[in-house]
């Protein structure tokens, strides 16, 4: 088998014995959980994992129960054939680069093998096992999309169940789902270190994301004023910084946000509707209205971009920035 060959499996015995055949070879197991439509934020997670991980499992999978029924579980982005392509490529890369590890497996399971026992999208017919993580699953995300964090939770700890990684690996995109995961595996002692990977962004700015594609040109040409709002917010919180003060309020932060929001997309006809800004700590996500400049906190948001054109549906952008100070730890 050549470094760069990728074996895909749909069943959950094969992982079974990577881990076993992991562990017997004292090397270490990382997964990568995504639902696939991987771009580069997804890759620069694998790659990192490469760096200190001998066997990376990246897990494709477009997971129901993380989806509401009126959400897009049918249209989401399917790429099964490029990615792993792309997959591919990336172990060559890595094996050019010297580095430690390589893509061994692609876990794509059928809906059957995650939920043995069926996953109704409506949460009130749902029966069975399922993992909640509270109060933080009901904020900010949570609002618009209740059944969301449990979803994600309870795809995310099957995933550890099954493949037994080391190491997994999230993107701080999604920094919510960070704290919540960070959350199950401390309060249920899972044994998996979590990894954070940066927020990788197309040239403008825009976080990428596989959900990207549904924007079209001219919502797609006006969303990365939404980072730079944020980065505008972010620039309250390194002026107090670099001015020694000990806080920041709130208001100061978000009124700099919402200033640049203010007029975005109006070149383009293309109008944002902001569903939440939130400056919130790294463990409880509770609101701050003052930011203890050594401790730092998360700036968070989430914008709707309504549709221009007459088959488009909302687009829902999220996208964050770490208020960072000499004590955060993050
Ligand atoms: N731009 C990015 N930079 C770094 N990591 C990312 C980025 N986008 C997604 N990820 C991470 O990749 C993993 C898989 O994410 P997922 O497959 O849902 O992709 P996505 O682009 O976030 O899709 P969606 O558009 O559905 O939000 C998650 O840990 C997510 O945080
Ligand atoms: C972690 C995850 C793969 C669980 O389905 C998903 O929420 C995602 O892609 O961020
Ligand atoms: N990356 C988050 C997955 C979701 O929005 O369903």
């Amino acid at each position: 088998m050549s470094s760069s060959t990728i074996a895909v499996h749909r069943t959950i015995p094969p992982f079974r014995a990577l881990r076993r055949d992991a562990t017997l070879a004292s090397e270490t197991v990382a997964l990568v959980p995504t639902m696939g439509a991987l771009h580069a934020g997804h890759i620069s997670l694998i790659h990192q994992a490469a760096q200190t991980n001998h066997n990376i499992v990246v897990s494709i999978f477009v997971n129901p129960a993380q989806f509401a029924p009126t959400e897009d579980l049918d249209s989401y982005p399917r790429t099964f054939t490029s990615d792993l392509a792309k997959l591919q490529n990336l172990n060559v890369q890595l094996e050019s680069e010297g580095a430690l590890g390589r893509v061994k497996a692609v876990f794509a399971p059928t809906v059957e093998v995650l939920y043995p026992n069926g996953i109704p999208l409506d949460t009130k017919q749902q029966k069975g096992a399922f993992v909640t993580v509270q109060p933080l699953a009901s904020k900010l995300e949570g609002g618009p999309r209740p059944h969301f964090f449990r979803g994600v939770a309870t795809v995310v700890l099957k995933l550890f169940n099954i493949v037994q990684p080391d190491v997994a690996c999230f993107g701080q995109k999604d920094v919510q789902q960070c704290v919540i995961l960070k959350r199950m595996v401390e309060d249920l002692h899972v044994p998996v270190h979590l990894v954070i990977g940066g927020t990788i962004r197309e040239e403008d700015g825009l976080a990428m994301s596989s959900r990207n594609v549904y924007l079209g040109q001219k919502r797609r040409a006006a969303a990365p004023g939404f980072y730079k709002a944020l980065k505008q917010a972010e620039a309250v919180w390194l002026e107090a910084l670099k001015s020694g003060r000990q806080t920041v309020s709130r208001s100061e932060v978000l009124e700099r946000f919402y200033e640049g929001m203010k007029g975005l997309g109006e070149k383009e006809g293309v109008q944002f509707v902001v569903e939440y800004v939130s400056i919130a700590d790294f463990k409880e996500l509770e609101e701050l209205e003052y930011v203890d400049t050594r401790k730092g906190g998360i700036l968070s948001a989430a914008v709707r971009v309504l549709p221009v054109e007459e088959d488009q549906s909302p687009v829902r952008l999220i996208d964050n920035i770490i208020l960072k100070g000499p004590e955060t730890q993050w």
